[in-house]
């Protein structure tokens, strides 16, 4: 079974919730990097937060390579488009677990979005099925994101793949006692719910400079620098696909409310069918669900059907923040995605 999650995460702290006014706001954000394909699993994630009726608005940080036309699809679906600088990791002669991670460290630019005063951020190749607003309420102070897996080959280079530990089965090989002790949590970075601080951003900056990049990337970046404040949340807010053939136990696809496309071959917009476990008929029907939101015209945006239209209006006055400039670095388009 995997290691339970705080019962207590999601009791409200009887805060009060930070009213949507000035500049103590609530959005979703994503990351679109490219000119390829990914623009297309932002138009789902942004219709099935719709679909959800989420109160808050979608921020998408696109790096200066997504050509007008995407930047158009988006703010016609009613997202807050923002173009950030790319941030790269030092020189390495690291090789990531897939060539086009590189551009993922780009996503630190969402920690200086200011004007926010908490955000959840979802991978493009994400679908929201139920309404997670909640999460906007949990406790300041800490990181909130899923457990990841360890299981899969893109985890060869681990000790945990080495030995067939997972953190989602502890109990099924313990983490041998001559290895020292095991790792700590390790979650998924497709999706997390976390505060903007400049303070924050620069930290996060500077320790990336002296810091080697590793097999993942910025997802394994993240982990080290939120390792105190990380908690965990259940597996239906960010369920990795690769959980479905490695943990079934864990997975009640009933109450999934956020479903992550990132096992080799799953994303829907370019389905084959052909990679391993994508025959299998849970991928096959969840590949489904995605493409009915994406076609479904009745989700596009529009002043009627969007809950958080005003919230979009008053978030789409670019913030005297969004103007500061930020630190020019030369752009170098990375390896387009897999
Ligand atoms: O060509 C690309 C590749 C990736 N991404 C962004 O980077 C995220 C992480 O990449 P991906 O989801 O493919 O990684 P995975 O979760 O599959 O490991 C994506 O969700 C997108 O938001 C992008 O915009 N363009
Ligand atoms: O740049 C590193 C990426 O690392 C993560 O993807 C991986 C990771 O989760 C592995 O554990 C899985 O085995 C693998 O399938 C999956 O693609 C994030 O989803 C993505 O947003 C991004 O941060
Ligand atoms: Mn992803």
């Amino acid at each position: 079974m995997a290691p339970e999650v705080p019962a207590g995460v999601f009791s409200c702290t009887g805060k009060v919730a930070t009213l949507n006014t000035g500049y103590s706001k609530r959005a979703f954000v994503t990351f679109l990097a490219g000119t390829g394909d990914y623009v297309k699993g932002v138009v789902g994630l942004a219709k099935g937060l719709r679909k959800a009726k989420s109160a808050y608005p979608l921020v998408v940080a696109i790096l200066p390579d997504v050509p007008e036309e995407h930047r158009e699809i988006l703010r016609s679906q009613g997202c807050i488009v923002r173009e950030i600088e790319p941030i790269y990791p030092p020189a390495n002669q690291i090789e990531f677990a897939l060539a086009y991670y590189v551009i993922n460290y780009s996503k630190l630019r969402i920690w200086n979005f200011e004007e926010y005063s908490k955000m959840v951020y979802l991978d493009a190749d994400i679908l929201v099925f139920d309404n997670i607003d909640h999460l906007f309420d949990t406790p300041d102070g800490y990181f909130y994101a899923v457990m990841d897996c360890f299981c899969e080959k893109t985890w060869n280079h681990s000790r945990q793949f080495s030995i067939g530990y997972c953190q989602q089965c502890p109990d099924k090989v313990t983490w041998p006692a001559e290895m020292g002790s095991p790792p700590p949590l390790y979650f998924n970075a497709g999706m997390f719910v976390f505060e903007p601080s400049p303070l924050t951003f620069e930290s996060l900056l500077q320790t990336l400079q002296i810091t080697p990049p590793t097999p993942f990337a910025e997802q394994d970046f993240l982990n080290m620098f939120f390792e105190k404040t990380y908690k965990p949340i259940p597996l239906s807010y960010n369920l990795v696909l690769a959980n479905l053939w490695r943990h079934p136990e864990n997975v009640d696809l009933d109450q999934v409310k956020v479903v992550h496309y990132c096992a080799d071959g799953s994303k829907p917009w370019r389905f084959t069918g052909k990679e391993a476990n994508m025959e299998r008929e849970d991928i096959k029907m969840l590949v489904q669900k995605w493409w009915d939101v994406y076609n479904d015209e009745s989700l596009d945006f529009n002043a009627e059907n969007s809950s958080a239209t005003e919230a979009a209006e008053t978030f789409s006055k670019p913030s005297i923040m969004a103007s500061m400039p930020e630190p020019v670095i030369s752009f170098i388009p990375a390896p387009s995605a897999a």
